[in-house]
């Protein structure tokens, strides 16, 4: 329990005596004695989380942590407020929110809207919302084409929004309290048509007048700001959460994020955590460029990011956007600090300069290279590497982009990593040593992409060390041990990845695999190896 200096009191949970000590951990709730407190911790412990919402007028409400945090520790876990189909997609079921088989689908037999099976047709998500307004509109949506996006689609996550101001107000008013720049809204006429679009289709469509314009468009604007893509189903749908609402962005964030089976977010600390710091998570893709992500944030949750990975040009050191220096054998080329993304980039050890056209059209070629190459090709990565660290930074984003694809592949293939020769077997474990090294300098948190690729160097130390073993090479038990050691990792790193994900899958191969490493060693031992 926690004494607060200042005068703040609250009637305690249980008892309504007012008291001012609070609950350490949330600082949210009162109690006037240890024993109120344990009395209500049974039910607390549910929605207590090691943090309280500040705000600021930078960045707005934000969460900050009320003690230390531990590494593993889970700080947020919670179910959705509302989820939908992604405002841009082919038509998906409207039940389970995944893709469909042009050649496989049923409609709904009240609405029409496409559903695979008769499961999700009585999917309640559906059934109280777009299928029961289409039933009042009296007459049944047809939708034939399922290979490009469908206009309609765009006005289910905002109808699945309005729809919740009857059917559960509590949930509405949850909704209405995360942020949205309606009001003050400056973006492009075009933005606004948009915008005002989805509203007036939601009105003209369903045949209702209950819910105005500005209100589709404020909640609309909700989803965009708040909204988080569900990994779980392809393509991604669309969730929003309320707590989950309140983290701030930053690109080297604090916390890792994972989803349940049953489409809970799960926030969660890969590191310790100090009292009294910022939690943060990353709205956008980590392993993006600096331009392209503050590019993505602006776009779709409106903000310019200044987070320390954004102010530093050369990302800790990493130079993960930067190109080489063509005129001397150590500099890169970067902007000169972060308002200078669009101005000439400079050399960090000559007076040698680049374009900023020529940086653009350089990096848009290695880019197109890069979507055409066929990835899942061990050559092709290769050489791609070999061609382009001649102008990229080592650590550069297209090349690390391509060292993940071959830390998966190389091994991979039909005949497993037994087949593979030690030189690839060498350049594998090489590879998954260099990503381990830049993602735990720019993103440590990103748990999942560190968690696979210490898979994937268990695996080829593994494979190392059996072969050591079979040659009676002396250096088989370190390569064994060490294998072990990253296996562990793996799991602890991949732990809150649900079943249906891949991540989930690796997680439950590499439990498989630390337990056969262990009865190896331990049969090394006894065997006196
Ligand atoms: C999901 S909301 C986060 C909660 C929000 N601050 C609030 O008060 O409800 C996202 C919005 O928060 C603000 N925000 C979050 N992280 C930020 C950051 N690092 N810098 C500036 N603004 C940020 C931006 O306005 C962004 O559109």
């Amino acid at each position: 329990m926690v004494s607060s200096s200042q005068e703040i009191t609250g009637k305690c949970f249980v008892c309504d005596k007012v008291s001012k000590s609070r609950c350490s951990s949330c600082v949210q709730v009162f109690y006037c004695s240890v024993e109120h407190q344990k009395k209500d911790w049974k039910s607390h412990k549910a929605i207590c989380t090691p943090m309280r919402v500040c705000n600021n007028d930078k960045i707005g409400r934000h969460y900050v942590a009320t003690r230390d945090i531990k590494p593993g520790e889970i700080v947020l876990r919670e179910s959705p407020l509302i989820v939908g189909p992604s405002q841009s997609t082919a038509p998906v079921c409207v039940g389970c929110l995944k893709e469909l088989d042009q050649t496989r689908y049923m409609e709904c037999e009240r609405c029409g809207w496409p559903i695979c099976s008769q499961n999700c047709q009585n999917n309640a998500n559906h059934v109280n919302n777009e299928c029961k307004m289409t039933v009042e509109r009296g007459s049944k949506v047809s939708i034939k084409n399922f290979m490009t996006p469908h206009p309609t689609y765009s006005c289910l996550l905002p109808l699945r929004c309005m729809m919740l101001k009857e059917s559960n107000p509590e949930k509405w008013e949850q909704l209405l309290e995360l942020q949205s720049n309606h009001a003050n809204k400056t973006g492009s006429d075009e933005e606004k048509f948009i915008e005002e679009g989805v509203a007036n289709f939601i009105t003209r469509f369903f045949k209702c007048n209950k819910w105005s314009t500005d209100e589709i468009s404020k909640v609309n604007e909700i989803a965009k700001i708040n909204g988080h893509e569900l990994p779980l189903t392809c393509p991604p749908c669309v969730v929003i959460y309320y707590r989950a609402s309140f983290f701030e962005h930053s690109c080297k964030p604090n916390l890792a994020k994972s989803f349940s089976d049953k489409n809970e977010i799960i926030f969660w600390a890969p590191n310790a955590i100090k009292a009294h710091t910022n939690l943060t998570i990353s709205y956008t893709d980590v392993l993006w460029e600096t331009s392209n992500r503050r590019h993505h944030l602006k776009l779709t949750k409106q903000f310019d990011c200044d987070c320390e990975r954004c102010s530093d040009v050369t990302e800790f050191g990493t130079y993960f956007s930067s190109l080489k220096c063509q005129k001397c054998p150590e500099g890169m080329l970067t902007p000169a600090s972060l308002g200078d993304w669009n101005n000439d980039w400079r050399c960090t050890n000559c007076s040698n300069k680049m374009s900023i056209d020529s940086v653009n059209k350089f990096i848009n070629h290695a880019g197109q290279d890069l979507s055409a190459m066929e990835k899942e090709n061990e050559d092709n990565c290769i050489k791609f590497i070999e061609h382009y660290s001649k102008w990229l930074s080592p650590n550069h984003f297209y090349i690390t982009d391509v060292k993940i694809a071959l830390a998966q592949i190389i091994g991979s293939g039909f005949n497993g990593i037994q087949q593979v020769t030690i030189e690839r077997l060498l350049l594998k474990a090489k590879i998954c040593k260099e990503l381990i090294d830049l993602i735990e300098k720019i993103v440590p948190n990103e748990a999942r992409i560190l968690g696979l690729i210490k898979f994937e160097l268990h695996t080829a130390y593994a494979e190392i060390g059996r072969r050591a073993l079979q040659n009676k090479d002396a250096n088989c038990k370190s390569m064994l041990e060490e294998s072990l050691s990253y296996c562990q990792e793996a799991i602890k790193l991949l732990s809150n990845e649900p079943n249906s994900l891949p991540e989930g899958g690796i997680c439950k191969q590499a439990r498989i695999n630390a337990s056969s490493l262990l009865t190896l060693l331990g049969g090394m031992l006894e065997a006196g190896l």
